[in-house]
C-alpha cells in the first residue's frame, strides 16, 4: 500500500469517528465543477487582433515570460493546467477570445467565432461559460458602456450583449447544459457625479433590452456582476451591489458575487445565504483582493474556506456556480490557474468533510462551547490525506509534485515564447 493510501485509510477512520463518510464527500466533490477563466492565460488580451488597451479599471501587472499569444497556445496551456487539477472542470470564455479571420466588431460576433472553442471543449469534456466584453474597446474608453448617455454607443453595447447571449445559448445547446453568461460593465466615474440616478436608469433599461429574448434555462443562465469601485471609477460605479441585487431579484437573474468587488472588510461568504433567499442561483467569481480588487491568485485563506463552508453548510451546491477570476502576470500563468483551482477544490473538500449535522445540532441545542471546540478541532483533521488520495486516484500529481511538470513545461515551451509583457504584442495581431 502506498504512503498516500496508508495516510488516507487513517484519515478515513478519523473522519468516520466524527460521523463523516469520506468516500461520499469525495464523490460529491467530483460532481462540482470549477469554471477556469481563460483570461489568466494571456493577461486579458484575447484574439481580436487590435491594439486596444485593457482599461476600464482592469490592470494586469507582471512580466513573466510565456504569455499565450495565440488561440493554440492558450488551449495548450489550458490543457497543461487541467492535467494538473483533479476532476472535470469548465472553461469560462470572454467574448474577446473568439477566433476572427477578419476584423469583427463586438456587435457583429456570432457562434462561428466560437465554434473552435465548442469543438475543443467537446473533445475534452469541458463545458463552457461565457462573458460579453464591455472593455478594451474605443467605445468603452470614456468609462461608459450600457449606461452611456449617447444612445448610439449604448445601442452598440446592447447589441454586443444580445450577440453574446445568443452565442452562450448555442454553447449551452451544444454541450447539453446551461452556459452561464455573466454581464459585468465597468461604467462609473472617477469623481463625484452630479447625477447618480440617470446612468442607473439607463443601465437598467439597457439590460432589459439585452435580456429581452428568453432562452431555455437548460441552455442559458444570465448573471449580473456588481463592483464597488475600480481604477478610474473610484467615486461611483453604476452597477453597484444594490443596483444588481435589485435587478437580479426583480428580473430573476443570477447574481455574480466577485470576492474582490466589495469593501476590503466585507466578505462574500456572508452574502451567500442571504442572497439565495431572493435570487434563484449565484455565480461566484472566486478571487483575492489585496487592499483592492487586485485579482490576486486564490490562496487557501480563511475567506476561501468560509465561502466553501457556506455553500456546503447551506446545501447550496446546485445553486452556486463556482468560477475563478484572477489574473497574475508576475508568476507562471499556468501555475496560477493550478494554484487557484486546486485551492478552491481543496477548500471545497474540507467543507464537505465537516460533520455538518453535528455542528448544526450543537448550535441548535445552544451548546456553543461544543460547536467552537469541534470547529477548531476540524482545522487539524487530516483532510490533506484525503486530498492527496483524491489527486492520486484522479491521476494528477500529489502535493507540490505538480510543480515539476510546470517547471519542465516552462523549460520546454513557455521560455521559448520569450519575454512577454502584460499588454498586447504585435505577435497576437491577426
Ligand atoms: C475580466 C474581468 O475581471 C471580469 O470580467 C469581471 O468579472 C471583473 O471582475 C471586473 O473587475
Ligand atoms: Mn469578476
Amino acid at each position: 500500500m502506498s504512503d498516500t493510501n496508508k495516510a488516507f485509510e487513517l484519515a478515513r477512520e478519523r473522519y468516520a469517528a466524527l460521523g463523516v463518510d469520506v468516500d461520499a464527500a469525495v464523490e460529491r466533490l467530483k460532481t462540482i465543477p470549477v469554471s477556469l477563466h481563460c483570461w489568466q492565460g494571456d493577461d486579458v488580451v484575447g484574439f481580436e487582433g487590435t491594439d486596444n488597451e485593457l482599461g476600464s479599471g482592469l490592470a494586469v501587472t507582471g512580466n513573466y515570460p510565456g504569455r499565450a499569444r495565440t488561440v493554440d497556445e492558450l488551449r495548450r496551456d489550458l490543457d497543461v493546467a487541467y492535467s494538473l487539477i483533479p476532476g472535470n472542470h469548465r472553461l469560462n470564455l470572454h467574448a474577446l477570445y473568439g477566433e476572427f479571420s477578419s476584423p469583427t466588431d463586438r456587435n457583429e460576433i456570432g457562434i462561428q467565432n466560437f465554434q473552435g472553442w465548442i469543438d475543443w471543449c467537446r473533445d475534452r469534456h469541458h463545458s463552457l461559460d461565457f462573458n460579453p466584453s464591455f472593455f478594451a474597446h474605443p467605445l468603452a474608453s470614456d468609462g461608459s458602456t450600457l449606461s452611456h448617455p449617447d444612445p448610439a454607443i449604448r445601442q452598440f453595447w446592447i447589441d454586443h450583449g444580445i450577440a453574446c447571449r445568443q452565442i452562450a445559448s448555442e454553447m449551452g445547446a451544444a454541450q447539453g447544459n446551461a452556459c452561464i453568461n455573466n454581464v459585468w460593465v465597468p461604467d462609473g466615474s472617477k469623481d463625484s457625479p452630479a447625477d447618480r440616478k440617470a446612468p442607473r436608469e439607463r443601465l437598467a433599461e439597457a439590460l432589459d433590452e439585452v435580456f429581452r429574448v428568453a432562452f431555455p434555462e437548460a441552455q442559458l443562465l444570465d448573471s449580473v456582476e456588481c463592483k464597488l469601485f475600480g481604477i478610474g471609477s473610484e467615486s461611483y460605479v453604476v452597477g453597484s451591489h444594490e443596483f444588481y441585487l435589485g435587478y437580479a431579484i426583480t428580473r430573476h437573474k443570477l447574481l455574480c458575487l466577485d470576492a474582490g468587488h466589495f469593501h476590503p472588510t466585507e466578505v462574500i461568504s456572508d452574502k451567500i445565504s442571504s442572497t439565495l433567499l431572493y435570487v434563484p442561483e449565484l455565480l461566484l467569481h472566486v478571487s483575492r483582493g489585496v487592499r483592492w480588487d487586485s485579482d490576486h491568485v486564490v490562496t487557501f485563506n480563511d475567506e476561501l474556506q468560509a465561502i466553501m463552508q457556506e455553500i456546503v453548510r447551506g446545501g447550496f451546491e446546485s445553486r452556486v456556480h463556482i468560477g475563478l477570476d484572477f489574473f497574475d502576470a508576475s508568476i507562471n500563468r499556468i501555475a496560477a490557474w493550478v494554484i487557484g483551482t486546486r485551492n478552491t477544490l481543496k477548500a471545497l473538500l474540507m467543507a464537505l468533510l465537516e460533520p455538518r449535522e453535528t455542528l448544526q445540532d450543537l448550535e441548535r441545542d445552544g451548546d456553543l462551547t461544543g460547536r467552537l471546540v469541534l470547529m477548531e478541532e476540524l482545522k487539524s483533521m487530516p483532510f490533506g490525506s484525503v486530498w492527496d488520495h483524491y489527486c492520486e486516484s484522479s491521476g494528477v500529481p500529489v502535493g507540490a509534485a505538480w510543480l515539476d511538470a510546470i517547471r519542465e513545461d516552462e523549460r520546454r515551451v513557455l521560455a521559448r515564447r520569450g519575454n512577454s509583457v502584460a499588454t498586447a504584442s504585435s505577435e497576437n495581431i491577426a
